[in-house]
Order: C-alpha cells, then structure tokens, then sequence
C-alpha cells in the first residue's frame, strides 16, 4: 500500500505540444485522501512493473524524474527545477523519446493480486479521490538519457481535463509513432563473438530493455557459428516478425540478405521482412549510415521509430558459385582497401584502428593492384554523379515529403525483381565501357559501395542513396604521390576526398572486375571472397531497412 500511495504522491500534470509532452508541475494527492481512501491503492508488488528500480525509493523517485526530463530538454533554461522535488515546469519530452503510453488502471488490472487480495473483485469506490486520480493517470515510458546511453524511464502523468483516458493514450501513441508502428515482432539474431566478444553483453544490458519497454515481442537467438544467420535466414517463419535485427557487425545482416536471397519464396521474404543492425560488432556500416549512430541505445530507438525504407541491393557473382550469387548490401573491394581489411585480422585486438594503420601501410608502399574493369556507367564524370545525386536527392524528398507513412502499405516485390541482367559467362555488354588501362593496370584503390559510412568518421560514399538504382565506384591510381594522397586520406571524415582531381568517382549499376595479380584479396561487405573475376549487378530496392529520418543519415555532399 505504501509503495503505491508514495507513488501517487508523485504524478506530474502534463499538456500534449505539437512536439511533445510538456510537464506543467508535480502533483501529489492530500494527506486526506490518501488517509481516507480505502485500499483499493494497496499493491504488494510494484504496480508499474519497473523490475529494475524499486517503487519504494520514490522519495528518490522525483529526483530521478527530474534529471530524467530535463536532460531530454533540447533548452537547457527549461532544466532549472522549482522547489527541491518538483518536476520542471515546462520541460518538454519529444514524442521521438516516448516508447509506450497506457493508462494506469489497465497497469493495475495486470496486478491481478491487487485486484482480488485487496478490492476482493469489486470495482474502483466512487467518489473515492485516488481511484479517479487513478482512472486519469497515464503511464509514459520514455527513453531517458544516461551519461552516453539511453535508458527506459517510467513517468506517472496526468493530462488536462478535455481529453482524458483513451483519447490523451491514443494521440500519444500516434503522434510518438509518427513514422513506424508500435509493438513489432523482432528477431534478434546476435553473434556473441562480434565486437570482440561484447555483442551480447551489449544487447542484453542497452537494447533489450528498450526494445521490451517499446512493447515489442522480441525473440533472440544467438548464432553458434559461421554461416548460421544464413541457415536460420533460409528458414525463418515470415509471418511471425516484422524485423530481423542484427546485434552483431556487418557480416550477420550479410548473411541473413543472403538466406533470405536463397529462398524460394524470397519475394515475399524481401516484402515482409525489415533487416537492421544494432551496432555489436566492430564494423557497424549499417548503423552508422542507417541510424547515424554506434551507439546500440540509441540504434534501438531508431530501430523502434524509424520508417521503413527501401534499399538496392548490389548482386556479386564469381565462377566459384556462379549458379548461386550473391547479395552485398554495403561494399564491395579489391586492392589497399580489401588488403587492409583482411589482412589485418592477426591485429584484430587494435579495433578498428587496424584498419588504418593497414591502409597507411599500403598507401606507403605504393602498392599497385593490376585489373581489368569494365562498367556500366549511371552517371560517369563528377558533374553528371551530380547531377544524378540532386535529382534522386529531390525525389526521394518528395516521396518522403507524404507527411506520416502509411505503415500498412507494403511495397510489392515480384521474383522478377531477383533475375540479374547479366552473366558473368558472357561477353561484356555493349554499352559497358572499358576504364582506362593506364589507371587499372596502376590501381591504388577500388571500391564501390552502397552505403555513406563504412567506419566512424569514415564517409567513403558521400553520394550514396538508398534507392537510385545504382551505386559508387571510387578509384585511385597507385602513382599519385604522396603529397597528393595525404590530403585525400585525411578529407575522409568529411567525405570531400571524392571531390579531389586525383580520385576518380562515379555512379554504376555493374560491373565485371578481372584481377591480374596472382594473390591478393576481394572482399565483399567485409567478409573475403574467392579472389577471382566479380562481376556485380545492382538488384533495385530489393531490401527493407529502417533509417531514422527514412533515408541514409545525411552526407552534406550537396554543399560540397
Ligand atoms: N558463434 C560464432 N562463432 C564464430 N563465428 C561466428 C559465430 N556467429 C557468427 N560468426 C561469424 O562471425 C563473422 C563476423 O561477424 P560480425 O560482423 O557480427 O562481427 P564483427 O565483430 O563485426 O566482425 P567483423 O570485424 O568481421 O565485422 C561472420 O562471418 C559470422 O558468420
């Protein structure tokens, strides 16, 4: 009894905003009507079902509230509290921060040993003041800021007299899943190597508590060896999840694209199925370019928010398994780039810092890659990559520009969509074009690639969209000097190194390389490949992912 009736001591009144819940003040019921009401209150177990923080430290409880709400304040004059345990006036939750909403009496019929121990079955006395306080209370779960994480809070609100009960919980609902639908099924596949072996650790103590308190069904499996998100991929029930999210690196959404791609029922798989990442595992493309964020807190949220987006996919093929291709959602790379990948797993314990040191290695030794390519071009100057970058820019605005999404329309996808244009046994196509030997037979770095970031600062692809039809090729020759390759390799962060005369950059929908080196190494969304002749054809918006502001994060290459 005592642990609920502190509780109610500590409500907030609230009022809904065009961009959020604003708190007005903290709330408490008289000494009186606490004292004089029956125990209809009484709760033996925490009547809001936070495992983690006990009820009884409510004293606490505002506090926590307080440091809670205000940092989720973007004003930081909104965060000076008033009088000790109050809430802050006119501190602003952003629905983008609130996973779930429901009213208090449906917490409390959960109590089912409240309800029968304590009211003996009978309904809330009326004209008793804390039962309809109760009636009028909505519980508000937000995602809370600590220190570099976000973590579930449960609020106690009470909102203005005109719109009260399943109304106030309806519009927060749909005003805090403005672009997504709340309560999705998740399979969560996580590789318990990745990220040197903290990806589990990781899942369950950062994102499962959001993904629960999000109200998602959320099912996990851990992979036991290689290969594995691939098998359960092959298998997995459709109708049963919404998303299938990775907690690992980039090698798991890899292969589960890759079972998902060897189904036979793969059109209505790619239809159904979202396929994200929570970043796990040391090289976290996918979330860097799709949720903007390594941080796995807040991939979550992302993950609970964001719209659905479609994405291409790049189909690679090789003799070894010409009659299976398959599919690359991130990069694919032959060269100083794929040699400082793979050739650098002895020093795996460095974290991606290995990466390059491998690559400052190679640049050093001036190490050439001979090949032949031959490309089919979108767009092959720098001014027409422009070009063709503003004008699927503003057309990807425009359909985005459709106010809220409809989250029951699904796009269609036909196993027509899967058939690739090209083979790899065949002549090259006419109207593919040769790149000019003087730069292949010297090649420094090849790399074509679908997303913007392939690393924490790391923006390779700046022009990259999720759904234009093809991808980037970026190209060095091995004899630029040095002098001109510093500054290439220091504008990484910034993207701008594509811009540089010595870079060649373009927009492709394939490809056939043709190595002529006896050894080196292609890599293929960071997991090696047979080295031999690629050939790689773009498979358009095949793949479903979520993208928190429903597109790649933002590059800025238009103002570059
Ligand atoms: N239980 C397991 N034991 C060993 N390897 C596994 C296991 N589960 C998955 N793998 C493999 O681990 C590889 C890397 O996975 P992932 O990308 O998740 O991790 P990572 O830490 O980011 O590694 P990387 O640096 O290769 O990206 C994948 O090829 C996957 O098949």
């Amino acid at each position: 009894m005592r642990k609920l009736k502190s509780y109610m001591h500590n409500y907030s009144r609230a009022i809904l905003t065009d961009t959020g819940v604003m708190i007005k003040d903290q709330q408490s019921l008289s000494a009186d009507d606490v004292k004089n009401s029956p125990d209809v209150f009484d709760a033996a177990s925490d009547p809001f079902g936070d495992q983690q923080e006990s009820t009884a430290r409510s004293s606490l409880e505002s506090t926590s509230l307080i440091s809670c709400v205000t940092c989720l304040s973007d004003n930081e004059s909104l965060s000076e509290t008033r009088g000790g345990r109050s809430l802050p006036a006119n501190t602003l939750i952003p629905y983008a921060k609130i996973l779930h909403a429901r009213k208090v009496c449906e917490v409390t019929t959960e109590l089912s040993s409240y309800r029968d121990d304590v009211t003996s079955g009978q309904d809330t006395v009326p004209g008793d003041p804390c039962a309809e306080l109760l009636s009028s209370l909505i519980e508000v779960t937000i995602a809370k800021p600590r220190r570099q994480d976000l973590v579930p809070k449960k609020l106690l609100l009470r909102f203005g007299t005109t719109l009260v009960g399943e109304d106030i919980v309806e519009t927060l609902m749909q005003r805090s899943y403005k672009y997504s639908r709340p309560g999705k099924s998740i399979l969560v596949l996580v590789n318990p190597h990745g990220g040197k072996g903290q990806a589990k650790k990781l899942f369950l103590s950062k994102v499962k508590p959001i993904l629960i308190a999000s109200n998602c069904d959320v099912e996990e499996v851990d992979t036991t060896h290689q290969g594995h998100a691939m098998e359960l991929a092959r298998t997995i029930e459709l109708d049963k999840y919404d998303i299938v999210a990775c907690a690992s690196g980039d090698g798991i959404p890899h292969e589960v694209l890759n079972g998902l791609f060897q189904r036979e029922d793969r059109a209505e798989a790619f239809k159904k199925l979202a396929i994200t990442q929570l970043p796990c595992g040391s090289g976290n493309a996918m979330s860097l370019s799709c949720h903007g964020t390594l941080n796995p807190t807040y991939a979550a949220l992302s993950v609970v928010k964001a719209p659905e987006i479609r994405i291409d996919l790049m189909c690679c093929t090789q003799e070894s398994y010409k009659n299976q291709p398959r599919v690359s959602f991130l990069s694919q790379t032959y060269g100083i780039i794929a040699e400082s990948d793979i050739n650098t797993e002895f020093i795996r314990w460095m974290g991606p810092s290995r990466f390059e040191l491998g690559v400052f290695v190679n640049i050093l030794q001036r190490k050439k890659y001979p090949c032949e390519l031959y490309v089919k071009y979108s767009a092959k100057t720098k001014n027409e990559l422009r070009d063709h970058y503003n004008f699927h820019k503003k057309k990807q605005e425009g359909n985005a520009s459709g106010s809220t999404i409809d989250n029951t329309r699904q796009e269609e996808i036909e196993e027509a969509q899967f058939q690739l244009k090209y083979s790899i046994s065949e002549e090259i196509p006419e109207d593919w074009e040769v790149v000019d030997p003087a730069v292949t037979n010297n090649l420094g770095i090849f790399y074509s690639g679908k997303m913007p970031y392939i690393a924490p600062n790391t923006k390779f692809f700046p022009a990259a969209l999720p759904c234009d039809g093809s991808f980037d090729l970026v190209l060095t020759d091995a004899r630029t000097s040095l002098t001109r390759m510093a500054p290439i390799l220091l504008s990484l962060d910034k993207g701008s190194h594509v811009l540089q005369p010595e870079v060649i950059h373009s927009k492709v929908s394939a490809y056939r390389l043709i190595p002529k080196m006896e050894n080196s190494v292609i890599s293929v969304d960071g997991e090696k490949f047979p080295f031999e002749p690629l050939q790689v054809e773009v498979l358009p918006g095949l793949c479903k992912t979520l993208s928190y502001n429903g597109s790649y994060v933002e590059t800025d290459f238009e103002n570059m």
